[in-house]
């Protein structure tokens, strides 16, 4: 594990804003780090990065203690705040010049780097803007540049890919994907898909207490049912269906139930049993397993 989070607990005045939380993360996986508005995402992230201080716990980094030392291990860690700071006046290279610069990289070793980053983030025609000119993907490549710029073992990104136009968006989760190959990387998101999309581990993390911490595909797993939706041409009543687990209406109104259910089998031959005792017009019948949001939604409400 080259991150591991132990019982962490932060107080803002009598507010407990981390209740011991714990998790861990390793190399060569994207983590999502996914709670709902003020949940305690931002104020992990901090506590992890050195911003402030934590009240209790533990935060390991590469098996070194980073509330101990926090000098040792800080060159450990490249983080993307939720805000992204720059400096708008400066040029883009000027500014990763200037970042290197904070980390003691000079001479070739900097060009080197630079050169390394502008490439990998599609930053090169770009290098020679002010920052204030870029667009905001491009500014989310500086940022991801700025916090690769020491080449750290472990990335943190909060919110990397808020209000991206959707063709960015793409462009940006590659670009994290293709940093988390040799990196340990955490992601925090409210995008579910985005996490379905990039992430192998994920933590659910309400009220500053952790609720979920494991491989996605378990957490997808640990949930057996099965979500069929029905749709005719003719309305449909619940109680029809309740014997095999009808739950609502459908987007399409009352001409769409859905029915969640364990033994999806069993379940179709229930639903075309009353399709043909009530002769209705069948217009489609799929079936679904459970999507993240509809976990997160369950364990968060
Ligand atoms: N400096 C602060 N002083 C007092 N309370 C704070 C401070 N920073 C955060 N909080 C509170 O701590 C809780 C957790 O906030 P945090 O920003 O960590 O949540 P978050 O999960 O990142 O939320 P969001 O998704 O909205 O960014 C919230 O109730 C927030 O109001």
């Amino acid at each position: 594990m080259s991150l591991e989070v132990s019982q962490l607990t932060k107080l803002y005045g009598t507010q407990k804003a981390l209740d011991t939380v714990s998790f861990s993360a390793s190399p060569g996986r994207i983590l999502g780090f996914l709670g709902p508005n003020g949940a305690g995402k931002s104020t992990t992230m901090k506590i992890i990065t050195g911003f402030i201080q934590a009240d209790g716990g533990a935060v390991k980094v590469m098996g070194k203690d980073a509330l101990e030392n926090p000098k040792l291990v800080s060159p450990m860690i490249g983080y993307l705040p939720e805000h992204n700071p720059l400096y708008l006046d400066m040029y883009v290279r000027e500014f990763l010049e200037f970042s290197a610069g904070i980390y003691g990289i000079r001479g070739a070793k900097r060009q080197e780097r630079i050169k390394d980053l502008l490439q990998k983030t599609g930053l090169n025609p770009e290098q020679h803007k002010k920052i204030g000119q870029l667009s905001k993907g491009y500014r989310q490549r500086v940022g991801l540049a700025k916090a690769l710029i020491h080449d750290p073992q472990v990335v943190i990104l909060d919110e990397p890919t808020t209000g991206l136009d959707p063709n960015q968006l793409v462009e940006i989760r590659n670009l994290i994907s293709d940093i988390a190959k040799d990196k340990t990387l955490i992601l925090s998101t409210h995008i579910m898909q985005e996490v379905e999309a990039i992430c192998q581990d994920v933590v659910i993390i309400n009220k500053g207490k952790i609720l979920a911490a494991e491989a996605l595909e378990n957490l997808k797993s640990t949930s057996s049912e099965v979500r069929l939706e029905l749709e005719t041409e003719e309305s449909l009543e619940l109680e029809w269906f309740e014997s095999i687990g009808a739950t609502s209406y459908g987007n399409k109104g009352k001409n769409s139930v859905n029915i969640i259910c364990q033994d999806a089998s069993e379940a179709r031959k229930s639903v075309m049993k009353i399709v043909q005792e009530r002769n209705l017009n069948l217009i489609s019948m799929s079936q679904s397993k459970k999507n993240l949001e509809q976990i997160f939604r369950e364990i968060t409400k």
